[in-house]
């Protein structure tokens, strides 16, 4: 029987461990046909055919196609980003700047000549840079380019918390904002535990503050952490997983509030940069940042991410100048 042509359309460019991750979870979720696009020829395709015949033991229905053309991601609903070289160890993120520079300007030009509709959700890193020149090198609207750090960085912290409280996942609450480096700042004020704040939990003498310092360190490394694990290659189970929440909170206008690299043009006295910052992601992309009460420490912590991401910022247009 022919299939509806309605379904919404995802196309994930960069068909490596991630972009095969978020294919098969965005498959099982049926969010829409999906196109996996890399420039290694084969890949692509060879990864749509093993995931395609997933389908019928998993009862999944979508269509996976794998292309080396930018035309096939034409009409696309949702693109994720995640074209480009993953660090190994020893390496810092903002080590991939020059290379993966040059990844996001082809990215983005694929983009605003075949997709300039879509809702762009860009993973590659250094992440708060590279939203930023995918941003530019695309020309789409602000409210339509975003980065994808604080869902997984909040992952891992709520992780954490809820193996040192022994409790469920689920009932755990977090927020990590600023930069997708070691300047993060996971806010324990507003991480609870189904609604208590976990410095009140220290206060009731469930853990103690040096435990809860630990975490948050453990929390600011923990992409460099499993980096050491792999020794080739870096996260990407997770950074799927958080990926397809954005995607879907786009798709299904889910008015989800989410820790993720916002234009903040204002906000929190910053101006005209990508930095995480939670927002309101619905239908009409990232159409809110929340502004939250941060106390001094946070503010400080924020403004030391902000500078560092700045610094990113010089060095992309000292490489290209067309970004200046
Ligand atoms: N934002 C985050 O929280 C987060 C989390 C994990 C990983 N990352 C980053 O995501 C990126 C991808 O990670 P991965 O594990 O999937 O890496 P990977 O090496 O498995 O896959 C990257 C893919 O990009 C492809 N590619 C390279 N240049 C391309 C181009 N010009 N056009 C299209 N495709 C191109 C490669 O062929 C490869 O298949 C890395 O930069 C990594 O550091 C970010
Ligand atoms: O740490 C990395 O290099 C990958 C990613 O940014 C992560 O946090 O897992």
């Amino acid at each position: 029987m022919a299939k509806t042509t309605s379904r919404k359309k995802i196309a994930l460019i960069g068909a490596g461990n991630i972009g095969g991750t978020l294919a098969h979870l965005a498959a099982q979720k049926e969010l829409g046909d999906i196109v996996l696009f890399d420039i290694m020829e084969g890949v692509p395709q060879g990864k749509a055919l093993d995931l395609s015949q997933c389908g019928p033991v998993e009862g999944f229905d979508a269509k996976i196609t794998g292309s080396n053309d930018y035309a096939d991601i034409a009409g696309a609903d949702v693109i994720i980003v995640t074209a480009g070289v993953a660090r190994k160890p020893g390496m810092s993120r903002d080590d991939l700047l020059g290379i993966n520079l040059k990844v996001m300007k082809a990215v983005g030009e694929g983009i605003k000549n075949h997709a300039p509709n879509a809702f762009v959700i860009c993973i590659t890193n250094p992440l708060d840079a590279m939203v930023w020149a995918l941003r530019e090198f695309s020309g789409l609207p602000h409210n339509m380019v975003v980065g994808m750090a604080g869902v997984l960085d909040s992952a891992r912290f709520s992780h954490f918390i809820a193996d040192e409280f022994n409790v469920s996942v689920r009932d755990v609450n977090t927020f990590v904002l600023g930069g997708h480096g070691d300047t993060m700042v996971p806010v324990v004020r507003y991480s609870t535990v189904n609604g208590i704040p976990v410095p009140d939990l220290v206060k009731m003498g469930l853990s103690s503050q040096e435990k809860i310092d630990a975490i948050v360190k453990r929390t600011r490394g923990g992409g460099g952490e499993i980096v050491a694990l792999l020794g080739t290659g870096s996260a990407f189970y997770a950074p799927a997983a958080s990926g397809i929440a954005m995607a879907e909170a786009y798709l299904n206008d889910q008015k989800r509030i989410l820790p993720c690299a916002a234009y903040v043009d204002g906000q929190y006295g910053v101006d005209g940069l990508y930095v995480g910052v939670p927002v309101l992601i619905g239908a009409g992309g990232v159409e809110q940042v929340i502004e939250i009460e941060l106390d001094e420490a946070d503010k400080a912590g924020l403004q030391i991410s902000v500078d560092a991401v700045k610094e990113l910022l010089v060095a992309c247009k000292g490489i290209d100048p067309s970004l200046a």
